[in-house]
């Protein structure tokens, strides 16, 4: 803990000022202050004095000039006698006489004669010691010149610590003050003769006082003078010129003359403080400034001593409410100009002298306490802020380095103690150099930082935060920020901020924020990002790129067929699969859903495009299992479109690959397929026809056409092929392949699929009801509605609704569906072989369909395609294919549709191959319900005549 010194000053302080006061007190009564304050006095005083009157004295002066005329001093007393006559005949006011008459002279009752004459003489007092040492006399004129004087005037004059005189007493005597002034005593002379008043005689006067007395010289009320410069000064008359120059005399009139000798020897010269600059000055001068002093009013009196001290100890105080408010060294410009601008002031206001000099020291004294208390008190705040700092420094979890001017660590705190590995000792004086190259290979950075900050006195913050190796081999990322301390070149703060947590944080939002959580793939947003870099990239450097949008088949129903954590299995295996069908450098995006999207930049044609369209299909198809052990088989439909050539626009390549993607799917999926033009008239096509078939199925403008299938060998009537027809609003008969694409991807072929099965079954109800002979009827069932097992249901419902046996009902479905996912379809043929009904399989051949599957599947017929049927007479492929599948399903103990039959010579091939039944134009058009009433009353006459002629070329 640091030392608290506030206190003990405050405990100590009253005694400290006590000291001081006592300090003060005695200063008030130190001479050498003394000596300062008459100097302030000799300073202060003429700039502070008022205006003076025009001088109403003259000096009679007896010179050196006056002694050469007149001879050696002393003179006979006539001298003087003759000289009172002539003044008191040119009419001055009064005469002051400064020379001492007090031993008796021969010529004494000339002088009486004259002054008694006059009326207007006063003569002076002089204090002399007392013979023995005993008390002061009064020293007077001879009794015999007293007699006829005007008054007495004492010429008692002060004498200060500096041995200068500058004051006098109004009255001062010998046991009280009896005796005015010379100068007073003369004023009042003055006034006296210029208000008519008769002289009033020394002995008529009762304060008079014999000529000696043992006891003590007492004064009262003290004379100060002003500083005896020119101003108001009395003019000089040599004694002997006097007399000779009647002009002189003329101007003497109505003025008050003072008598005195200023010749060297034999004046009573004063010290006084114009004579301590130029010599030293008569008495006779003294009195007659003292004279016009009174006469002006500038007279000063001193102040009470205690006063002085009550004032002092006030100036001991002002430091304290002073300091602290105004700047320091405004305040001590103000507290010292103070007292003697007091002191002045007191001068000419109330003329009253207030020595200035304790209250000064006082002053300074007292500012230096006040510093002393300040600094105590400062230094107990620092020491707190010190302390407080050090455990700021502590607990702050940022590494603080505070460095000198020269780079060179100062401090460091117990986090940069961590990162160094250095105690706070260890590290100071190292070059922060040094420290910061051994943990950071981005030294240079906060070397830099740290230079610059110096230099310029700037904060610097490192942009990027520096990778730091702590000696444990921790690595940290720190933000590294440099701020300057003190004044020029007082040194800086290094402070590293740690973020390695903040950075993984940023870095795994900002990983979660671009990519999809299910697959780790970059999302939408960033594959947008990456699209509208690669463009700006494929149009600076001329190259292209592609994108691929990928959509997965049939996914909807693995999801819900198989549910979620399925589906979710299948994404990420996609995924993966998708990934490692492309270079590092491209890019494989979840767009949503099944659909995830690929780009692929800086390609130079669209070869490698297809090689990886090629690879991610073989990719997709290979065997999945799911956690559940569920084998799958994937595939998907693949657009593409290509940057810069098909657009500059991200958002238009996108929806390009999208159409491309869709036009695939709708010829089936499991391909890709580059974007063109026309696909944008064919999707909006698209969406516009799911639109009327949704309107379609809801004002039932379907209808089932049947077309007859005919036994071969008999020529009679063994089956009725239910086709769908939409009749349009306007008449219009649209045939399915112009709507059955569009429904099955818009998923309404379930509902279509729905109606179709029930309005067959309600047909053959209906003729069944009219007594027409049982025909078995086929409904088409695309690979959508068979993907779960609902149809099962429908179909159990439509036999159970209409009543129809169940043989009457035989289900096509195509060679692929029943061979897509073997397992779900053997399920679900079953449940439908399971209902009684018949399975056909439509379209063979144009799959690939195994054998061993074909086996297990309760199907009882194959119908083979018109594709293959159509080139029968050539003896080509189809007919070979056609005579296997005949032999391969009568061989399984299937029967065998052959359809597309047209010609006289197909059906013939046919029946040489000894195919069961056939389908086509040769016979029958699809045909409205209506008239299929009379194919099952008999077929019609050219049926039997096609199977006759055939018969008859066979045998
Ligand atoms: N060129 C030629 N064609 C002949 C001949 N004989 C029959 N056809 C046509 O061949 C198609 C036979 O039907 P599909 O192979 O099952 O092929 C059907 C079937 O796959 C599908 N389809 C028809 N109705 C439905 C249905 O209700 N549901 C489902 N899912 N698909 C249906 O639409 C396909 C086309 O049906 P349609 O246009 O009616 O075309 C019918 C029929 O009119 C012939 O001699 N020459």
């Amino acid at each position: 803990m640091p030392r608290r010194h506030g206190p003990i000053l405050e405990r100590y302080g009253v005694w400290l000022v006590a000291a001081l006061f006592a300090c003060i007190t005695g200063l008030g009564v130190w001479s050498p202050l003394h000596r300062l304050d008459l100097l302030a006095y000799d300073a202060i005083e003429p700039v502070f004095r008022g205006p003076a009157l025009t001088p109403a004295s003259v000096i009679v002066a007896i010179d050196d000039d006056t002694l050469d005329a007149l001879g050696q001093w002393p003179w006979s007393r006539a001298v003087h006698a003759e000289m009172i006559d002539r003044l008191d005949a040119a009419g001055v006011a009064a005469i002051g006489v400064s020379i001492l008459f007090s031993e008796p002279g021969p010529d004494d009752t000339r002088l009486a004669a004259s002054i008694a004459a006059s009326g207007r003489v006063v003569l002076p007092v002089a204090p002399r010691a007392g013979s023995g040492g005993e008390g002061v006399i009064e020293l007077l004129a001879t009794a015999k010149l007293g007699e006829g004087a005007a008054a007495y005037g004492h010429v008692d004059v002060e004498l200060d610590a500096d041995g200068l005189s500058r004051r006098t007493f109004a009255q001062a005597g010998s046991g009280s003050p009896h005796w005015d002034a010379l100068a007073l005593a003369t004023l009042k002379q003055a006034s006296r003769a210029s208000d008519g008043g008769a002289a009033q005689r020394v002995g008529a006067d009762t304060w008079i006082r014999p000529v000696t007395s043992r006891t003590s010289w007492m004064r009262r009320g003290e004379i100060l003078l002003p500083y005896p410069d020119g101003r108001g000064a009395p003019a000089y008359l040599s004694y002997f010129d006097v007399p000779s120059r009647p002009e002189l005399l003329r101007q003497l009139q109505g003025k008050t003359v003072f008598i005195g000798a200023t010749a060297s020897g034999i004046d009573a010269a004063l010290a006084t403080p114009a004579g301590a600059q130029g010599g030293r000055m008569a008495a006779v001068e003294f009195h007659a400034r003292a004279f016009e002093a009174l006469r002006s009013g500038l007279v000063y009196r001193s102040a009470d001593p205690v006063w002085t001290v009550v004032l002092s100890l006030a100036f001991l105080v002002l430091p304290a409410t002073l300091f602290g408010r105004v700047p320091a060294t405004l305040a001590f410009a103000g507290l010292l100009v103070a007292p003697p601008l007091g002191s002045g002031l007191a001068l000419n206001t109330l003329q009253l002298w207030i020595p200035p000099m304790t209250a000064l020291v006082g002053l300074i004294l007292g500012s230096i306490l006040w510093f002393a208390l300040h600094l105590v008190r400062t230094r107990g705040s620092l020491n707190l802020a010190l302390n407080d700092a050090d455990a700021t420094l502590r607990s702050i979890a940022d590494a603080v380095i505070t460095l000198d001017a020269s780079a060179r660590i100062t401090l460091t705190n117990p986090v940069a103690e961590q990162l160094s590995g250095l105690s706070r000792s260890g590290a100071r004086g190292q070059s922060i150099d040094a420290l910061v190259r051994n943990h950071t290979e981005q030294a240079g950075w906060a070397i830099e930082a740290v230079l610059a900050c110096l230099k310029t006195r700037r904060t610097i913050r490192v942009p990027d935060p520096i990778r730091w190796t702590t000696p444990d081999g921790e690595a940290h990322m720190l933000r590294l920020t440099a701020t300057p301390v003190g004044g020029t070149g007082d040194g800086a703060v290094l402070a590293l901020t740690d973020v390695t947590d903040t950075l993984a944080m940023t870095a795994r939002l900002q990983h979660e924020a671009t990519h999809d959580p299910l697959t780790g793939l970059p999302n939408r947003a960033l594959l947008l990002d990456r699209l509208h870099q690669a463009l700006a990239n494929a149009e600076r450097r001329g190259s292209l790129l592609a994108l691929l949008f990928v959509d997965l088949d049939r996914f909807k129903r693995i999801n819900d067929s198989l549910g979620h954590s399925a589906g979710d299995h299948v994404l990420r295996v996609a995924a993966e699969r998708l990934q490692s069908s492309v270079r590092a450098g491209d890019t494989v995006a979840r767009w949503g859903g099944d659909e995830f999207i690929i780009l692929l930049d800086n390609i130079t044609d669209t070869h490698a495009v297809v090689a990886v369209a090629d690879k991610l299909l073989g990719l997709l198809e290979r065997d999945l299992r799911t956690e559940s052990g569920t084998d799958l088989v994937l595939s998907c439909s693949v657009g593409i479109s290509i940057g810069p050539k098909d657009s500059k626009d991200a958002a238009t390549l996108l929806s390009m690959a999208d159409k491309a993607m869709y036009r695939g799917k709708i010829e089936g999926g499991h391909r890709y397929a580059f974007y063109s033009p026309e696909m944008n008239t064919w999707s909006r096509e698209r969406l516009s026809l799911e639109a009327a078939l949704h309107h379609a199925l809801a004002n039932r403008e379907f209808e089932l056409f049947y077309q007859p299938q005919i036994d071969i060998a008999t020529s009679r009537l063994v089956g009725l092929e239910s086709l769908i027809r939409w009749r349009r609003p306007d008449g219009g008969l649209v045939r399915p392949d112009a709507f059955i694409p569009a429904a099955e991807e818009s998923g309404l072929i379930c509902s279509i699929g729905d109606w179709a099965i029930g309005e067959a079954l309600q047909q053959g109800a209906r003729w069944r009801a009219e007594g027409l002979p049982p025909v078995p009827l086929s409904v088409n069932v695309s690979a959508r509605q068979c993907s779960d097992m609902r149809i099962v249901d429908t179909i159990r419902h439509g036999l159970a609704d209409t009543g129809l046996e169940p043989g009457l009902l035989k289900v096509e479905v195509t060679e692929s569906t029943a061979m897509h996912s073997a397992e779900r379809a053997a399920e679900l043929l079953h449940s439908i072989d399971a209902l009684g009904v018949g399975l056909s399989v439509d379209d063979f051949g144009t799959g690939y369909s195994s054998l061993s599957l074909l086996k297990r599947f309760p199907i009882s017929e194959l119908k083979i395609d018109r594709s293959f049927v159509g080139d029968v007479g050539r003896e080509g492929d189809d007919a070979a294919i056609v005579r296997g599948t005949i032999a391969l399903a009568h061989g399984l103990g299937m029967s065998v549709v052959a359809e597309g039959v047209e010609t006289q010579a197909q059906l013939r091939f046919l029946a040489g191959q000894g195919c069961d039944a056939a389908q086509g134009y040769l016979f029958s058009q699809p045909l409205p319900a209506a008239e299929v009433r009379e194919w099952l009353k008999a077929p019609p006459p050219h049926v039997p005549r096609s199977i006759h002629l055939i018969s008859g070329t066979l045998h």
